[in-house]
């Protein structure tokens, strides 16, 4: 079928077309009230069926009329035979008898059509019933379809915006706080990618059930599309209260989904806009809400952040960031700073892990949360982590030029970075121009690195592991945690996300997360490190649980090279008052 102007034209089966009017539908949904969605339907076939249909009806229609004219005659005939000829002449009787017999047979032709009539007049009647039932119900699944989201059932972006509008613009009136969360899946493209789309799906699913299963009926959320979800709560008594709803929807939300037999985890981060303070139209609310929920990703993930007007001057900076980010690995505007590792028996420097920060011209020192991201989606993170092994050897050389005892230094390599065909032989020949052992450079991967892709990431970390190398898998706890990872790569290290290091000394999950951890990597011979080490509390606590290393701000921040070389000569470190 096409659409040209105002006529919709149907292919028919012979090949040729018929332009029918184009039929809107405005369809209006009862259960929320609103003038719905204007949907051109496609109604050629009913309509022209019943088009067809009349004109065969007002054919036959005629048809009994032709006895009756008959019938009429013949009686008119009868008559005046009666009138001009003696009634018992004999020539007449058999004239008068044949016209009586037409008059029979006409008459049971007459009623005939009456009743056929009358069948295709029940059957008409019967036929329009049925095409306005289904009429009904195509508008209500036009409806369904264009209002709500197909997986999950909630309603979409635009009938939200309709419900959300209109609710705000009631509030105005009425002055109570009206409060837009958005929410973000973490991780939820890694679920998808390494599980498969089926899972995804069935886990989006599942978490718009506990979306709705938190919320009260008069609140309205809604699906907008991949793993995004909006909330307006309508009846808050203060803003504080929207604090509580985002803390039991993320509690919600994390809980372990199980789905085809396998235990899922997720979690959301959530922005939070509140009207009329961050803005009285929705759409400047949801931009809000939208710029609080990117800085709970960035304070950590799988928490809540109010909207704060100093987020829009983030985001200008963000856009600058990225023009001249192109301009900035060919202008040699990066560097790298170090933090050491330590470890727990004797406090020795084991390691430096090398973190890329941008000096930028105007804005100082830019950190690579705001860049890494970007660099990634724009394919410019394997130059960028070409320049980071360079400078990394380049460094291991020159503190080795001074006699300064070296530590390995570790980098951080991204997902694409790994997978790409000319990463071994960049690794390889930088060491070998340096001359140093293969073995002061240490890799940190994460989970993501070898999710869309195994086998090639497999090959280079054995390619690499057997030059010396040691191969260190960072974030740990936060993916999959696969033991499958652990046994089929040349993994050396295991680095405990720090988010599990935080709160070790409650002796809730975490700290029981972190001894299982521990047991695991000694089980299977690997080093246990954990990441994010900021106070004694935790460093004891890791102590007792047998943890091999630490890293973190309890020891050192990252700082640049010229300040590792006083630690790489004492060899050890302190522990702080
Ligand atoms: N592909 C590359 N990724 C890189 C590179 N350099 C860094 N990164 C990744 O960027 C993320 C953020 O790094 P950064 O801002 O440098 O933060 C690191 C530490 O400063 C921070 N850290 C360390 N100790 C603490 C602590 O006690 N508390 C606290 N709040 N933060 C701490 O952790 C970051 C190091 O994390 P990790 O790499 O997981 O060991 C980060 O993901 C980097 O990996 C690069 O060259 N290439």
């Amino acid at each position: 079928m096409q659409h040209r102007g105002n006529t919709v034209v149907r292919y028919c089966g012979s090949g040729h077309c018929r332009p029918i009017p184009k039929i809107r539908l405005t369809v209006t949904q009862p259960r929320t009230g609103t003038s719905g969605q204007t949907q051109h339907a496609d109604a050629c076939a009913p309509l022209a069926g019943t088009v067809v249909r009349n004109a065969q009806l007002r054919w036959t229609g005629l048809l009994p009329w032709i006895p009756l004219v008959l019938m009429l005659l013949v009686v008119l005939m009868n008559m005046s035979s009666c009138a001009t000829l003696p009634c018992e002449d004999t020539w007449a009787s058999p004239v008068l008898n044949t016209l009586h017999a037409l008059l029979a047979i006409a008459l049971a032709f007459g009623i005939g059509q009456l009743k056929q009539m009358h069948q295709a007049a029940v059957t008409a009647l019967r036929d329009q019933t049925v095409h306005s039932r289904q009429l009904q119900a195509d508008k209500e699944a036009v409806y369904e379809l264009a209002s709500h989201d197909a997986l999950t059932k909630l309603p979409n972006r635009r009938l939200f915006t309709e419900l959300a509008s209109s609710h705000l613009s009631r509030a105005r009136r009425n002055h109570g706080p009206q409060v837009l969360l958005f929410l973000d899946l973490d991780r939820f493209k890694l679920i998808n990618d390494s599980l498969g789309h089926h899972i995804g799906d069935l886990l989006l699913q599942a978490v718009g059930s506990r979306l709705t299963e938190s919320l009260r009926e008069s609140d309205i959320a809604a699906r907008l599309g991949g793993d995004e979800f909006v909330v307006l709560l309508t009846e808050l008594d203060s803003i504080e209260d929207a604090a509580k709803v985002a803390r039991k929807l993320i509690d919600a939300i994390a809980r372990p989904y199980l789905i085809d037999n396998q235990e899922i985890e997720t979690r959301p981060s959530i922005g939070i806009a509140v009207h009329p303070r961050d803005g009285l139209q929705l759409e400047l609310l949801m931009q809000h809400a939208d710029a609080a929920m990117y800085e709970a990703k960035r304070a950590g993930r799988g928490c809540f952040r109010f909207y704060d007007p100093s987020l829009n001057a983030r985001s200008a900076l963000h856009l600058e960031l990225s023009a001249r980010f192109r301009r900035a690995i060919l202008s040699d505007e990066f560097v790298l700073h170090y933090q050491p590792r330590i470890s727990l028996s004797g406090y020795r420097v084991t390691s430096l892990e090398a973190l890329i920060r941008w000096q930028h011209p105007e804005r100082g020192l830019v950190f690579p949360g705001e860049f890494i991201d970007y660099a990634e989606q724009e394919g410019l993170v394997i130059e960028l982590g070409n320049w980071v092994v360079r400078e990394a050897c380049r460094q291991i050389a020159e503190w080795l030029a001074a006699g300064v005892e070296v530590v390995p230094v570790a980098i951080n390599i991204s997902p694409k970075q790994l997978r790409d065909q000319g990463f071994v032989d960049v690794i390889r020949e930088t060491v070998t121009h340096y001359g140093f052992p293969a073995s002061l450079l240490e890799l940190e991967i994460t989970e993501r690195c070898v999710v869309e892709d195994f086998e090639r990431p497999r090959q280079a970390l054995e390619t690499l592991s057997a030059l010396g190398m040691k191969i260190a898998l960072d974030d740990y706890g936060t993916g999959f945690s696969s033991l499958s990872y652990l046994k089929r790569l040349p993994i050396d290290i295991i680095k405990i996300d720090r988010s599990f290091i935080s709160d070790i000394r409650q002796q809730g999950n975490d700290a029981a997360i972190v001894a299982s951890t521990i047991a695991l990597g000694h089980n299977l011979g690997l080093t246990v490190i954990a990441e994010g080490v900021e106070t004694r509390e935790q460093l004891m606590h890791l102590r007792i649980a047998g943890c091999d290393e630490v890293q973190g701000y309890y020891f050192h921040k990252p700082a640049a090279a010229a300040s590792m070389v006083e630690l790489l000569r004492s060899g050890t470190m302190a522990e702080q008052a």
